[in-house]
């Protein structure tokens, strides 16, 4: 089955073209990437996905339905979550109450405690369950915004530059919670990221904007050779 579905999505900010016309698609269990250089329209693109922002046109399916106008909370309880690029948590209270915060919002106040518990040892933050979010390094952060994402049991969740500040051995954490999603929450991935250690090490598609249009999808070892992706990072003449 086709868990999300773009077609001709478009989003202009009086002449700027942001998104312009974008479509893709992310299967059942499957880890999209979402890959362009700054000012490509990622971020944008995210924000129509979930209906944080408002599609000047096109549409947005999820699992069979039209929820291009559909509100974001409406959309996670029909099984879409994202994840933000800056840190947002509630930094005075605990790491499991974000997650349980998270899980009653989506609905699932019946067992939040426990699906917190779960989501926690998931991102490997198990151990830390009581410790003030202020306190928690910065990949822990990252780690739990992850786990409040999947805290509405959702069948696809949007990460947003998840490994932004990482690298080394904590980049290598990140890569390794992420590839473990589908599996073992059965559910899809859309990575938007600028790391390209991460989108080659987890993910099956990639999907290369330039100035808001597609201009490149495929598979990540395809995708890296191809003539116009190389130009949009690097310039014409790297080429
Ligand atoms: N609210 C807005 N009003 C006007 N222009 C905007 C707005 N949001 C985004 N843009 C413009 O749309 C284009 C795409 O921006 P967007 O943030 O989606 O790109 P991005 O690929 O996520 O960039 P980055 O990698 O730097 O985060 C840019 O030219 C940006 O200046």
């Amino acid at each position: 089955m086709t868990m999300l579905e773009a077609d001709g999505l478009r989003r202009h900010f009086g002449g700027v073209k942001a998104v312009d016309g974008v479509s893709f698609t992310v299967g059942e269990r499957e880890i999209v990437g979402v890959i362009g250089p700054n000012g490509s329209g990622k971020s944008t693109l995210v924000s129509l996905l979930m209906g944080n922002n408002r599609a000047s046109g096109g549409s947005v399916r999820f699992a069979g339905r039209d929820v291009t106008r559909v509100a974001p909370h409406r959309r996670v309880h029909l099984g879409m979550a994202r994840t933000f690029q800056e840190t947002r948590l509630f930094g005075d209270v605990d790491a499991t109450s974000n997650v349980t915060l998270a899980g009653t919002e989506a609905g699932r106040g019946t067992d939040a405690g426990q699906l917190a518990t779960d989501c926690l040892a998931f991102v490997g933050l198990d151990g830390i369950e009581g410790a003030a979010v202020d306190d928690l390094t910065h990949l822990q952060q990252r780690l739990l915004m992850i786990a409040v994402a999947l805290a509405s049991r959702p069948s696809l969740v949007l990460l947003d530059e998840p490994a932004v500040g990482t690298a080394g051995e904590e980049l290598s954490r990140m890569i390794d919670v992420i590839r473990r999603i589908p599996a073992e929450r059965d559910c899809s991935v859309l990575l938007i990221d600028h790391n390209m250690r991460l989108v080659m090490g987890v993910c099956e598609r990639l999907v290369v904007l330039d100035f808001g249009k597609v201009i490149a999808s495929g598979p990540p070892a395809e995708v890296r050779e191809d003539p116009r992706v190389i130009e949009a990072y690097f310039g014409a003449e790297a080429v």
